[in-house]
């Protein structure tokens, strides 16, 4: 059986005091409509990108099947095509020329000039496009960390994750699905890093993934002009329904000084929740130094002190 289904509220012509003083404190996922986004959601057209993004040349993921296996990399592969071409291909459904099939789908997520150092910024990487978009004027311009494009072709599932930054997800042409899950439930999702092994969340094999039916399912659509809150780590898995593209928004939640200075993705886990992994790791190391017996009753009384002293009473 699949688990409970919520969809995500929508909310039309909030305010920034609104968003600030009511609905950013509840730390759960909002689509909101009619928020100023500039001409961006009118002009950006196949014709007017490929002219205007002009031909540099961007890292983008190519799939030779609709959901992408982040897992074993299967079918999916890295490459690299000037912006203008970038676009003209995902934009259509078959091409002429490829790399691997005639159908295969296209994935943009855009990197800072130097993807180990630099965080990406539309503004700097797409300067042209710059005037075209206006970002919600949420947050405090302190709290800004990035800003990427993102472009997809029909079909493509990205797989499910999180990100350690809040995050706008402003859709500015296509549609998409997005099906988030709350941090909560990350003990049904089967996690391998930041992302869920559960690649098929529409038809999951539950034989693999038994608990997988108890996550929480919130969902919403996506139609150019809206925007996604999506709170830090609340997981989320999207569908490019039609050929789109789209800007996000990373803000720091926290202060800068909690963030890993070498995260230029804005994924990579806070400091301290690293440090606490690794401690973690030593005392597991620990543990088995004892025979099965022991270790496994010293490690339940773990577990049970972790829940005790580290888990929120606050949150259902
Ligand atoms: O809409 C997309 O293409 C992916 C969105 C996403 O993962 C993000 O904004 O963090
Ligand atoms: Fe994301």
């Amino acid at each position: 059986m699949a688990g409970p289904r919520l969809p995500v509220p929508r909310l039309a012509g909030v305010s920034q005091e609104q968003f600030m003083q009511q609905l950013y404190p509840q730390r759960k996922p909002l689509v909101l409509e009619g928020i100023d986004l500039g001409e961006c959601t009118s002009k950006w057209t196949v014709d007017y990108l490929s002219q205007v993004g002009g031909r540099k040349e961007v890292k983008i993921h190519v799939a030779a099947v609709a959901q992408m296996d982040f897992i074993r990399f299967f079918c999916v592969y890295f490459r690299t095509l000037p912006f203008d071409k970038l676009i003209q291909r995902a934009a259509e459904e078959k091409h002429k020329e490829f790399f691997i099939s005639e159908d295969e789908k296209y994935y943009l997520r855009s990197l800072g000039e130097d993807p180990r150092k630099d965080v990406a910024d539309i503004r700097k990487q797409f300067p042209l496009l710059e005037g075209d978009i206006k970002f919600p004027k949420f947050f405090k311009d302190e709290q800004f960390f990035s800003s990427v494009f993102r472009l997809s072709s029909a079909g493509l599932q990205l797989w499910t994750h999180y990100d350690v930054m809040d995050n706008v997800l402003i859709q500015v042409t296509g549609k998409k699905r997005v099906v988030l899950f709350s941090p909560r439930d990350a003990q049904y999702l089967y996690l391998s890093g930041t992302k869920s092994e559960v690649l098929n969340i529409d038809n999951p094999d539950l034989d693999k993934y038994p608990l997988f039916s108890k996550a929480r399912r919130y969902e919403c659509s996506l139609k150019a002009g809206d925007v996604l809150f999506i709170p830090a780590l609340w997981f989320h898995n999207v569908i490019s329904e039609e050929f789109g593209v789209g800007v996000n928004v990373f803000w720091r939640h926290l202060p800068s000084e909690c963030y890993d200075k070498t995260d230029t993705y804005g994924n990579k886990d806070p400091t301290a929740a690293s440090r606490a992994a690794q401690i973690l790791d030593r005392a597991l190391k620990t543990l088995a130094e004892l025979p099965e017996e022991y270790r496994d009753f010293y490690a339940r009384r773990m577990v049970l002190h972790i829940q005790d002293k580290a888990y929120s009473k606050n949150f259902e």
